[in-house]
């Protein structure tokens, strides 16, 4: 068997995964959760689906620790401000370099912890400056937001968007991780749910160009406007 293809690696038994999914805005909000202390953390929510997170998280039992955001949503409002009034004990979490309010401020390098469980935070700006992407590095897998998609990555005409920026965010911090990790979006407008890095090295259409090529490629997507751009990124505080 060739290396890209390597096996992705299992979940540890005390790991909790799941990934939700937002049919307006087709994003994914991911619940992870050490099912021995059940610590957990919920990545980028979405404000319409609190309701659903919240009745998962108590039907499991699970004590939510942060309400963590990859980067400041321009296409829906996050829902980390109204998890928090509803789940005493739940923290907001974004990056530093975002700009956006929030109890926990990262920066590269940074360990989120919930149980025995961590997350690292890789910065990966280009899409926005404040994007991150949060590794786990013992389950093998990667939460990388607008940065990088399945076959795709975020766009970077606005937010200070900038493609040369991404591409070496996505090269350097992301595709440099193991061929085997998997990598979980924050979108997918296609119905694919993950990706690994080794199938991205070889079969992303933007990312496996040139860095000058891309650079066309992303100048030139002509995508309209997010439908929420205006209410999103005006409502910074979680
Ligand atoms: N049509 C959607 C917006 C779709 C869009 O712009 N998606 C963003 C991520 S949300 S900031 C993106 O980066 N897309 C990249 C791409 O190649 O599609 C809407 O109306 O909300
Ligand atoms: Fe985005």
């Amino acid at each position: 068997m060739s290396k890209m293809y390597r096996e992705e690696v299992p979940f540890t038994k005390d790991f909790l995964f799941r990934q939700m999914f937002d049919l307006d805005s087709s994003t994914y909000t991911y619940l992870l959760a050490d099912t021995s202390t059940r610590d957990c953390v919920i990545i980028d929510p979405v404000l319409e689906n609190v309701k659903r997170d919240i009745q998962i998280i108590n039907d499991i039992s699970l004590n939510l620790k942060y309400a963590m955001n990859t980067h400041m949503h321009a296409d829906h409002i996050t829902g980390s401000g109204l998890l928090k009034k509803n789940l005493p004990g739940c923290k907001s979490l974004i990056s530093k370099s975002s700009g956006a309010k929030a109890d926990v401020y990262v920066e590269a390098g940074d360990m989120i912890e919930f149980g025995r469980h961590r997350l690292e935070v890789r910065s990966t700006p280009g899409h926005t400056n404040g994007c991150v992407t949060y590794v786990c590095q013992e389950q093998g897998i990667a939460f990388t937001g607008d940065a990088l998609l399945i076959r795709g990555c975020g766009r970077t005409d606005f937010q200070e968007g900038d493609a040369a920026t991404l591409y070496d965010s996505v090269h350097t911090q992301i595709l440099s991780l193991p061929d085997n990790f998997k990598l979980y979006p924050a979108h997918d407008y296609k119905g694919l749910t993950v990706t690994t890095v080794g199938e991205e090295k070889k079969y992303n259409p933007r990312l496996t160009r040139s860095k000058e090529e891309f650079i066309h490629i992303m100048d030139n997507l002509n995508l309209s406007y997010p439908k929420k751009i205006g209410k999103s990124i005006l409502c910074l505080s979680f």
